[in-house]
């Protein structure tokens, strides 16, 4: 059976990763659905990683299709115990530039169409989300992007994500209201893959890739497409650079970190009374409660 003890899940520009060798392609079946794509478990700086293309390789999933709970398990099945996410993002900070990067240690959500738990139907649990980025994790990919120096490339710790429903980009409005939350960046995807690899028990941080000063910059009239690939393939080349930095540090040296027993306060139905069927559907990620 194939295990990896680290996931990376790309985002948009972010299809494959160059450097992992003696790649493997892992279908998975889940009980929550086929995953947006195969996993890419390959070696990358001696430590086995687990890929995963959020949209698809070829890009075909929307955010509000993505199967984020198969996701999750699959990367659960392999025995995943952090993920690193790579995610394009507008800047709704002068200072937080185009082609900068952020860690962000805070989301907001404003999705509106997405199943962002593995619980329900008969078996309740609410795990704690206070701070829903492994602080230990974020730490080594901010010291990543540090060490690593990149021409043009301007480093924020730390910052509040809003996590929009989309496909479209936002109204000025709206982004305007995002920066009187005082919010960093601006994407579609992160926060229900937070929210879910928290209740699996998995470390979760994010590289969030500023492709663009979001529609409230009076310099950038609307948030185009074309001005975001332009940037995205720019940023695909730097994230690479900072995961495969992060995976060396992170395999040398693996924190303990609290999400690895999220559930254990959180689970309020006795498992002993709760539906069967649904104990069965999760057991991968109970097992160690029963
Ligand atoms: C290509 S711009 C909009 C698209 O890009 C981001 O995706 P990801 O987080 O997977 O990099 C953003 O969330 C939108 O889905
Ligand atoms: N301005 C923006 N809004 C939402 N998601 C994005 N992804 C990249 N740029 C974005």
């Amino acid at each position: 059976m194939t295990t990896a003890k680290i996931g990376v899940i790309g985002g948009s520009g972010l299809y494959k990763m160059d450097a992992l060798t003696d790649v493997e392609e892992v279908k998975l079946t889940t009980p929550f659905g086929e995953p947006s794509d195969a996993l890419i478990v390959g070696k990358l700086e001696d430590a086995t990683v687990a890929f995963l293309a959020r949209h698809g390789r070829n890009h075909h999933l929307l955010p509000s299709e993505l199967p984020f709970r198969a996701n999750i398990h699959a990367m659960k099945q392999l025995g995943v115990k952090y993920i690193i996410s790579a995610s394009a993002v507008g800047s709704l900070k002068a200072e937080a530039k185009p082609l900068d990067m952020v860690v962000p240690d805070q989301f907001i959500d404003r999705t509106k169409n997405r199943i962002s738990t593995f619980f329900g139907e008969g078996l309740v649990a609410h795990i704690a989300f206070g701070d829903p980025v492994c602080d230990k994790l974020a730490a080594i990919l901010g010291d990543a992007v540090a060490n690593l120096n990149l021409p043009n490339v301007n480093l924020h710790r730390g910052g509040t994500y809003v996590c929009m429903e989309g496909p479209a980009f936002s109204t000025k409005a709206e982004s305007n209201l995002y920066r009187s939350w005082d919010a960093t960046v601006i994407g579609m995807t992160n926060l229900p893959e937070a929210k879910l690899a928290r209740e699996a028990e998995i470390a979760y941080a994010t590289l969030a890739l500023v492709t663009d000063y979001d529609c409230w910059h009076p310099d950038h009239d609307s948030v185009t497409v074309e001005m975001v690939i332009a940037n995205l393939q720019k940023n695909a080349v730097n994230a690479q650079k900072v995961i495969q930095e992060t995976v060396k540090k992170l395999n040398a040296n693996p924190p303990e970190s609290t999400a690895h027993s999220a559930l254990k306060y959180s689970i309020l139905t006795p498992l002993d009374k709760a539906d069967a069927a649904t104990k069965e559907k999760l057991h991968l990620l109970l097992q160690k409660y029963l």
